[in-house]
């Protein structure tokens, strides 16, 4: 038996864990399939996750975290306590200190749930963080300094905008515009353009593949298949790139938007600090391609987009374990 520290991104789309030592060990989407008659979990993570809208009437694949809260929070505990379970948390570990990013605006009654879920795993001490704080320690920014740091981070369900100093958020927005509304404007663009059906596995797979938000981005295309809305009928569409583009830009200016916003508010020292290091773009939106130049275009500061992005929280979750002094006094 050895106590290890654990560190937890609990994402809207995907969960990873952390383990002192080791690195990134676990990896998964956030879907859990359950027998709905007897609540009974049949898969978690990925093998969840290829049954969502292929279930038969008594399984469901659900995603207890939409849209950037918890949407379900018994089957959030269920999914915590598996993916914790298969990285040792119970048997491997002698009573973990845990630390959890959960989405950022999860209330105090959900804050406490999810403390007493990871007691429940086995945790010795627990610790919730902020969002954008990791993911900007995980990008490698010294964010303990008196000077100004801009993380944009998007996820599956929320985007996080934030302005760091001496170890703190300074200007903030968050919105409920990230990966899931992306994909429900492609599917919407689609579904008005060529009067096709299609799931959102397709609508996230058109994303990543030939996505672009840039004018002068990628020009790919891809042939996707749905329902046809007038024969009901299987039918294969080819996609552009550039249709891509005009199915995100609303959702995409919302996000400009909201960085302009924290970036009028920064005090004016920190702004200067940004424009010498650049705005860092962190989670699993900052791969849409295109988007750190138009956020350049936009705001008129460098943007860059961090490496490994989907990985900066869980990364920072474990950076902040190891100073734990740093995020002591807020927990
Ligand atoms: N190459 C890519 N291009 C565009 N989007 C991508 C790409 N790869 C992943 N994504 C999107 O990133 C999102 C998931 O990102 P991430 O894992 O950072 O979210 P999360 O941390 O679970 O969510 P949240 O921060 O809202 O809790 C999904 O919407 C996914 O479609």
């Amino acid at each position: 038996m050895f106590s290890k520290d654990i560190g937890i991104d609990l994402g809207t789309a995907n969960v990873s864990i952390h383990v002192k030592g080791k690195g990134v060990v676990l990896d998964e989407p956030s879907v859990v399939a359950i027998e709905s008659d007897t609540r009974k979990v049949l898969a978690v993570g990925e093998e969840a996750r290829r049954m969502v809208g292929r279930t038969p009437g008594n399984i469901i694949a659900i995603r207890p975290l939409r849209d950037g809260v918890i949407a379900d929070f018994e089957v959030t505990d269920m999914m915590l306590k598996k993916f914790i379970e298969r990285v040792g948390g119970r048997g491997m570990f002698s009573r973990p200190r845990i630390l959890i990013c959960a989405p950022t605006n999860i209330t105090s009654v959900e804050q406490k749930a999810i403390r007493e879920a990871a007691i429940r795993c086995g945790a010795k001490e627990v610790f919730l963080e902020e969002e954008p704080k990791a993911a900007a320690i995980g990008a490698g920014m010294d964010i303990f300094q008196p000077s100004g740091n801009m993380v944009v981070d998007i996820g599956g369900g929320t985007t996080d905008v934030a302005v760091l100093s001496m170890g703190d958020v300074v200007t903030a927005s968050s919105l409920k515009v990230a990966g899931d509304k992306f994909d429900a404007a492609i599917m919407k663009y689609i579904k008005n353009k060529y009067k096709l059906l299609i799931g959102e596995r397709t609508s996230e797979d058109v994303k990543v593949k030939i996505g672009t938000v840039h004018l002068h981005g990628r020009r790919e295309e891809i042939d996707i298949r749905g329902r046809d809305m007038v024969s009901g009928l299987p039918q294969t569409v080819t996609i552009y790139s550039d249709e891509v583009r005009e199915a995100l830009w609303e959702p995409v200016m919302s996000i400009v938007a909201a960085a302009k916003t924290v970036l009028e508010r920064t005090p004016p020292e920190l702004s200067a600090d940004i424009i010498d290091r650049g705005v860092i773009l962190t989670g699993g939106g900052a791969l849409l391609d295109g988007l750190d130049s138009l956020l350049a275009d936009e705001l008129k500061v460098p943007v860059l987009v961090a490496e490994d992005p989907m990985h900066c929280v869980v990364k920072g979750t474990g950076i902040l374990l190891d100073h734990l002094d740093k995020i002591a006094r807020r927990n």
